[in-house]
């Protein structure tokens, strides 16, 4: 057992000689760079440091192991392959086995409201009338010290249901309803992603290790009795390119299920196919999970960024205005209906992805065309097999359900059973790599340059979802800004949408990026800009588009602008 004070092992008797911060009591090896806080000291206990200590230690080989196959795999991409069906794993794919049953707590999920580990937002989240509610620390948080470690805070409050908040200025208090809250799932960061504050053995720690082993430390028993009806926690994970890195998660859960003591194949997790290797690779991503498995999720923003990141060698591949990549291109429906044969085949729920419009307030007919085309994109997910979906925002909820529950058949919690998809199984590798269509316009590259920039100063003081245009923007839908300007730039791409004929090159970007931010200025207020990281965003944002050679990932780079380390001893501000 753990988290309830009889944890596993003891820590050696020096264990305060390994920490530089006096604030917190931590095991041999750590140290904890981030500020010291008497409410984050109830997350970083001993025991839950020596939890994330052992994960980090277990598995950080495999990882840095993985992460360069990542790199391997992109040299190939560089030099001209294209990713495929591995033919190593053929019988994975060709021979009939299914994931372990899905646990009744969850086996309805028409809709599914998404947010960050804000504390008002989780309560709204929880009550919003969504079956599941996907608590974020990766795409919608700035990863800042105080973002993680207020995140842990906050769920350890939403599972044991004591979560309140006080909203002073309008004098409203926020409470968890008494029944029908949402199922509760936590999307840690991707394997890339370091922990700049908890030093293990001199190393950053894993990001998304700190954020499932301290969640799972503090929570997994009441979540199990509250939640999971004997079953869970529920996690989502991002951005996985391999099977491999897929049965690392497997490991770790396996590994904290024995610590916990609870029985294996409790932990379940759903995993988004938002890389376009992973598209080859889902057969053996479940397969790997098949114990811990509750389905696949279509992250279709991530997934056009892969697209594009995966074809940086490809000229040939290059992306039309980014509103035309939609999920009706070929590619895209494509990946969609595979999802769905592959997870409906196995067992499990094949899950639809976030519609990007949200709730327009002050204009009624804008916000009727908003809603209209969530429907319809709803409609085309309930019709193509899909057992649920994303909503971004509350508003969102009474329609997406409506569409699921309307064309799902009564019921039918899911239609695992129902919607074999069997036609799709003649997809093919040409199929699911097809060039998307489309022109390219000036305009494309300016509403890209405004919502990279603006997004980037978001993240930059620490929001990391944000309303922009009647929009949700989050990290996945900044990477395709980035992206497809570097790909535009770097291969001189003509804009043949509007007739202008004129060729993408440093010099247009950098007039665009001049015109834009004067734009911003305009649009947020002189006072608001001149406060706001606006001019460090353009320049992180410039740089990255106009490398040489494409940084893998926008955050990355960001990151090192947002780690905030407190001095050494002095960790009590
Ligand atoms: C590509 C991907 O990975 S998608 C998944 C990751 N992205 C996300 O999860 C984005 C989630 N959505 C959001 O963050 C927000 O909806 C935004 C930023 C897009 C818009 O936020 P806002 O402009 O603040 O929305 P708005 O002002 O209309 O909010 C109205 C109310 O709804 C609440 N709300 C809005 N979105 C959410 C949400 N996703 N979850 C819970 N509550 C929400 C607000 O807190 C607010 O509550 P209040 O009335 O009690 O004060
Ligand atoms: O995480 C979801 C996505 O679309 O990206
Ligand atoms: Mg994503």
């Amino acid at each position: 057992m753990m988290g309830v004070g009889t944890y596993g092992y003891t820590a050696p008797a020096t264990s305060k000689s390994g920490g530089a911060a006096a604030g917190y009591d931590v095991p041999e090896g750590v140290e904890i760079r981030g500020r010291f806080d008497e409410e984050f000291a109830k997350i970083l206990t001993k025991e839950a440091l020596e939890f994330v200590v052992e994960l980090q230690r277990e598995f950080r080989n495999r990882i840095k192991y993985a992460l360069e196959c990542r790199k391997e795999a992109k040299s190939r991409y560089n030099e001209g392959a294209v990713p495929g069906f591995d033919p190593a794993t053929k019988f994975i794919r060709e021979t009939n086995w299914v994931c372990a049953p899905v646990p009744p707590a969850v086996a309805d999920r028409r809709v599914e409201i998404t947010g960050p580990v804000e504390r008002k937002m989780i309560i709204n989240a929880l009550n919003s009338g969504a079956k599941v509610f996907m608590a974020d620390f990766e795409d919608a948080l700035s990863p800042t010290w105080e973002n993680l470690m207020r995140g842990q805070v906050n769920l350890k409050d939403a599972v044991d249901g004591s979560i309140t908040f006080h909203d002073k200025a309008r004098n409203r208090v926020y409470k968890l309803n008494d029944k029908n809250t949402a199922k509760l799932f936590v999307r840690p960061r991707g394997w890339h992603l370091p922990e700049a504050h908890i030093l293990i053995d001199g190393e950053p720690a894993t990001g998304c290790l700190v954020d499932f082993g301290l969640y799972f430390f503090h929570n997994y028993a009441a979540f199990r009795q509250t939640q999971g009806a004997g079953f869970g926690p529920f996690f989502y994970l991002p951005k996985m390119e391999n099977s491999r890195e897929a049965k690392i998660w497997n490991c770790v859960f396996e590994r904290a299920e024995k610590k916990a003591g609870i029985e294996r194949g409790s932990i379940r997790a759903t995993v988004l196919i938002e890389t376009l290797p992973a598209v080859f690779q889902m057969d053996e991503i479940l397969h790997e999970l098949r114990d811990h498995s509750v389905g696949l999720n279509c992250g279709r923003w991530d997934y056009i960024f892969s697209y594009v990141k995966t074809f940086q060698g490809h000229p040939d591949r290059l992306l039309p205005d980014r509103f035309l990549v939609g999920m009706t291109q070929h590619f895209m429906r494509n990946y969609s209906d595979l999802l769905i044969r592959t997870c409906h085949r196995r067992g499990v729920h094949a899950m639809g992805g976030m519609a990007a419009q949200i709730p327009i307030r002050d204009d009624p007919a804008a916000n009727e065309a908003a809603l209209d085309l969530v429907r319809k994109d709803k409609l085309r997910e309930v019709k193509a097999g899909h057992d649920g979906t994303w909503a971004a925002h509350p508003g969102l909820i009474p329609a997406c359900m409506e569409v699921f529950t309307n064309n799902m058949g009564s019921n039918t919690p899911n239609q695992i059973q129902s919607m074999r998809r069997e036609d799709a199984s003649s997809i093919t590798e040409e199929d699911l790599l097809e060039r998307p269509r489309g022109v390219r316009t000036l305009e494309g590259l300016r509403l890209n340059t405004r919502v990279g920039i603006r997004y980037l100063a978001a993240w930059l003081t620490g929001t990391g979802s944000v309303p922009l245009y009647n929009l949700m923007e989050d990290a996945a839908t900044a990477e395709i800004s980035r992206v497809q300007n570097w790909q535009w730039i770097k291969y001189g791409v003509e804009l043949d949408g509007d007739g202008l004929g004129v060729r993408v090159g440093n010099e247009l970007f950098g007039r665009v990026v001049e015109e834009e931010m004067q734009r911003i200025e305009r649009e947020v207020g002189k006072e608001k800009f001149k406060k706001g990281m606006y001019k460090e965003a353009c320049k992180l944002f410039t740089m990255q588009c106009t490398a040489q050679t494409l940084d893998d990932f926008l955050t990355l780079d960001a990151y090192n602008h947002i780690v905030m380390h407190h001095p050494r001893g002095s960790s009590r501000l």
